[in-house]
């Protein structure tokens, strides 16, 4: 049976390993906080992953390393964290799949010299951890990767579940194109606290157009190749989204726990500043997500 990992069980791990599960492949869930079992919401069924929890990296079996596939699903800022876990479960063949929003995947895990081949991901799944272990989902299910040997090979594992996986020549573009909706969504909903539904009030759908312009900027003196339409391309991304789903950052911040701005608004006020492009709206939105991030909301 193919071997596969999970690192980090919350909102994107979990649906993960819910399809790796799907493609029939053995699954260990690497887990920072234990809970007795992985369930996953979607279409308002809820069901039980086939999934074994594992809550330290030296406690796994023989029998189940090295792996074919470990998927890194924590928040970027917890990269560094997730290291034991793969000193332990990658070998030389296994792939290890970045499923992290930002654009700088594989440089988070590049001074770790692991075995394997490092796959960067975008991830185009909404979902949210409802609560230790429960996920839901709440659309979109797909992810892309850079079109090359160990892409193929990620597609092939995924196969027969329904996450589709799409391979791309220029990976570089459609990670960036991916960060242009992250530093709108995320950022808007952490700070107002609400669901994408925020974006139907008209002065914050012109602020969002207002930071995507700075991003896009940004983005292609990065060497991004945008078309012309590329800040429309993303507005329209909004239409389909469901305005009771949240982001990321909204369900970070209302749980309390550490947010990942300095991978997403930093990712953008960091690549203008390289690149001698203006992004005062970011920088601005950037120090108050770090202002918020040090001040815990009032839990319910
Ligand atoms: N949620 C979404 O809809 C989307 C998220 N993304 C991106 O996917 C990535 C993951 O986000 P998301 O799933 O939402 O995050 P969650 O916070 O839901 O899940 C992250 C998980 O990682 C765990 N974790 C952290 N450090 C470790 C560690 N050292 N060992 C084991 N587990 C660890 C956390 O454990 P603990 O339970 O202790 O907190 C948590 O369960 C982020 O980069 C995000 O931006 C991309 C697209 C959509
Ligand atoms: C908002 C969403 C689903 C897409 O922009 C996302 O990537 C996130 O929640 O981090």
């Amino acid at each position: 049976m193919t071997k596969t990992a999970v690192i980090g069980a919350g909102a994107i791990g979990g649906y993960l390993a819910a399809m790796l599960a799907d493609a029939g492949h053995e699954v260990t869930l690497c887990v920072r906080t234990p809970f007795e079992e992985l369930t996953l919401e979607d279409e308002g069924s809820r069901r039980k992953v086939a999934a074994a929890i594992a809550a330290d990296p030296d406690a796994i079996a023989d029998a189940s390393k090295p792996c074919d596939l470990v998927v890194v699903a924590t928040k970027a800022q917890d990269t560094a964290s997730a290291r034991p876990w793969l000193e332990v479960l990658a070998g030389e063949r296994t792939l290890v799949l970045m499923a992290q929003n930002g654009v700088d995947h594989a440089a988070r895990i590049a001074e770790f010299g692991l075995a394997g081949t490092v796959v960067p991901s975008v991830v185009y799944v909404a979902a949210e951890r409802v609560s230790p272990g429960a996920i839901v989902h709440h659309y979109s299910s797909r992810i892309i990767v850079p079109d090359d040997a160990a892409g193929r090979r990620v597609a092939d594992l995924f196969a027969g579940s329904a996450l589709s996986v799409e391979r791309v020549p220029d990976f570089v573009t459609v990670a960036w194109r991916k960060l242009l909706s992250n530093v709108v969504a995320n950022p808007v909903t952490a700070l107002t606290l609400r669901r994408m539904d925020v974006f139907r009030d008209e002065a914050v759908q012109r602020l969002g157009i207002a930071l995507l312009a700075e991003a896009v900027a940004a983005g292609r003196a990065a060497g991004a190749e945008f078309g012309e339409d590329e800040l429309e391309r993303t507005l329209k991304l909004y239409d389909g989204v469901n305005p009771e789903s949240g982001s990321s950052m909204l369900y970070d911040r209302l749980a309390g726990r550490p947010l990942e701005h300095a991978y997403l608004t930093g990712a953008v006020v960091a690549a203008g500043r390289r690149h001698g492009v203006p992004t005062p709206l970011n920088a601005a939105i950037l120090a108050l997500l770090g202002a918020v991030d040090r001040t815990p909301i009032e839990r319910p």
